[in-house]
């Protein structure tokens, strides 16, 4: 659907963006998630045709953006950041201004408005000033210019920017039906907003693309380990001792202290897991009934009852070796110790946190340098950067 290739823009003495390059499947929701002068802006104009790029080439559908723009451009519905609305015209004047505009056949601008106006929950305005209208609802008169033309693919420089927490739901909301049936590339600081709309999200900082990829699958490749958090009914330094013993854990970290009183118990519970079973006595666990409380084998470990109202709960954070997914063995192994598992949490890095690691100024050093030859070539190219769409 889009094909952005070795694309650059050079501004006179900085870099906009820099070498960047990605392509999008029909059908994708894709978030465009960088921070301030990072280069979103000036990487959406560049592929609505609105700047030229320095280098590199734009293909939207099969056509190039250089050679055949009208023909690219038609499949393109882009709301900018601030929407492009004539505040004196009314709701229908301007969908009929833009539907001109745009080339709908006169015979069917009836109908698309129409559906327009519903899609975007705009009936009982039509008649309405656009002046007169709340944020919220320009947003959806430049979701609703956006759309007219039904064009595949929709690019939103910040669609929710400036909304309050109840416009903000509702916009996000039209842009998830919007993006059932268009493709859409849609730029935020808002990371929550990627988790809510997107199925891969495209981190940009300093001009370049620093990753690409599924907000899961960013969360797992980024991590440097495979950790999972526990709460788990029982003795402390038998817990530790458990899940300590298991292969493939690097590091078993408690999290919180536990009751005083639990230490003895422990204590008493840890020299009792040491120790060797006396020859003949029952495995922990074995010929008990489904449902029974545990008893455990014999001696000082008599303290503790496993799963009793009165056992501390032990909260701890195991790191694996290699990454290896260890919460199978850890489950298997507190049942065979007959200690119950409260909670468990695979903890990953959120998309703060990827973030964070990859934006800041040590993750990347400074890449807006420009070389003198650059400057020459972009200010001649730049006698021609900003482009009239609809000229
Ligand atoms: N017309 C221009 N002339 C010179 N430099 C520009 C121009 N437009 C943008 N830049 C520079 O290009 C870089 C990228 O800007 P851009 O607006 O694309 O970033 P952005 O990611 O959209 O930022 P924001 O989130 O703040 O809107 C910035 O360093 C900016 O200062």
């Amino acid at each position: 659907m889009l094909e952005v290739k070795q694309v650059s823009k050079l501004y006179e003495n900085q870099r906009g963006v820099h070498s960047i390059e990605f392509s999008m499947s029909r059908g994708e929701v894709v978030g465009f998630l960088g921070p301030n002068g990072a280069g979103k802006t000036t990487t959406m104009r560049m592929i609505t045709g609105y700047l030229n790029p320095t280098h590199g080439s734009i293909t939207i559908d099969g056509f190039s953006m250089a050679e055949n723009a009208k023909k690219a451009r038609q499949k393109i519905g882009y709301l900018p950041e601030t929407p492009p609305l004539y505040p004196e015209m009314s709701v229908e004047a301007y969908l009929q201004f833009i539907a001109d505009l745009r080339g709908i056949p006169v015979k069917e601008q009836k109908r698309r408005i129409g559906e327009v106006i519903e899609r975007l929950g705009l009936q009982g305005r039509e008649r309405q000033v656009i002046r007169g209208l709340s944020k919220g609802y320009k947003q959806r008169m430049g979701l609703a210019q956006a759309i007219l033309h039904n064009p595949d693919l929709l690019v939103l420089d910040e669609p929710t920017s400036g909304l309050d927490p109840k416009q903000i739901i509702e916009i996000r909301q039209l842009i998830r039906e919007l993006g059932e049936n268009h493709t859409v590339l849609l730029s935020t600081h808002i990371l929550p907003e990627i988790n809510a709309l997107c199925n891969r999200v495209l981190i940009i900082n300093q001009g370049r693309i620093v990753m690409d990829g599924h907000p899961d699958q960013l969360a797992n490749t980024m991590g440097e380990t495979f950790e999972v958090s526990l709460e788990v009914k029982g003795p402390r330094e038998a817990i530790l001792a458990g899940l300590r013993g298991l292969p493939q854990v690097a590091s078993v970290t408690p999290l919180a202290d536990e009751p005083a009183a639990a230490g003895a118990a422990a204590a008493a519970h840890t020299a009792a897991l040491t120790q060797q079973p006396e020859p003949g006595a029952p495995e922990p666990g074995v010929g008990e009934q489904h449902g029974q409380a545990a008893e455990p084998a014999a001696g000082p470990a008599d303290t503790f009852t496993a799963g009793g109202d009165s056992s501390p709960t032990v909260k701890v954070l195991v790191s694996a070796q290699d990454r290896a997914d260890i919460r199978e063995a850890i489950f298997y192994r507190m049942a065979e110790l007959r200690y119950p598992i409260l909670a468990m949490k695979k903890e990953s890095m959120s998309l703060e946190d990827i973030f964070l690691k990859l934006t800041t100024d040590e993750a990347l050093g400074d890449v807006r340098d420009v070389s003198s030859e650059e400057v020459a070539s972009a200010s001649e190219q730049n006698a021609s950067k900003e482009v009239n769409p609809d000229a």
